[in-house]
């Protein structure tokens, strides 16, 4: 049996992932702005501790700090976060368009990762860097609507499965 997507979920998708791809494509530009000049201020650098742009040229915007521990710091593999950012939205999205139960068990999959990674940053943000990052706290919460949305298409997935039967 085949059934389209409620609407509510495709405009709730489309809004969260291009809203996602914007805040990751702004961490970006802040990010390359500042290391190419270091009196560049952006629109979220509000105060001392109030500073994206610190946040972002930390040691843990790039691979979540952690790939510099598997490769040099300045390897292609150690990507700032905001692009693993731009392609989990992405992914979010283009997966979305596909009604397969094995697309639903995909997006929450994914969901969860970006959510622990969420909550890795989070409590970097809070307890290391001592920043209130505002474009950071703003994914977190995209991430985790997005993630309601993937589990609402799951269960909703099994009632239709239920009656199909
Ligand atoms: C702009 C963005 C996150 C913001 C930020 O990362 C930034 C920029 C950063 O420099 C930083 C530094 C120090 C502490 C916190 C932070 C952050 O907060 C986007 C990622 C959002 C989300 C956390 C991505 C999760 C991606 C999954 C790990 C991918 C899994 C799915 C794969 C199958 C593709």
């Amino acid at each position: 049996m085949f059934w389209g997507l409620p609407t509510w979920e495709r405009k709730a998708r489309c809004f969260l992932c291009v809203f996602g791809i914007l805040l990751s494509v702004y961490a970006l530009h802040v990010e390359l702005s500042k290391e190419s000049n270091p009196d560049y201020r952006a629109v979220c650098d509000l105060g001392e501790s109030v500073s994206c742009s610190k946040v972002f040229t930390s040691r843990w915007g790039r691979g979540f700090g952690l790939v510099q521990f598997l490769v040099a710091e300045d390897h292609f593999l150690n990507q700032p976060n905001s692009i693993l950012g731009i392609i989990f939205y992405t992914l979010q999205l283009s997966l979305g368009l596909s009604v397969s139960p094995r697309a639903a068990m995909l997006l929450v999959l994914s969901s969860w990762v970006s959510l622990a990674g969420s909550l890795y940053l989070a409590s970097i943000l809070l307890f290391v860097l001592e920043d209130l990052c505002l474009v950071c706290i703003s994914t977190y919460v995209v991430n985790l609507v997005l993630m309601l949305v993937n589990l609402k298409r799951r269960s909703g997935l099994a009632v239709a499965r239920e009656k199909a039967e």
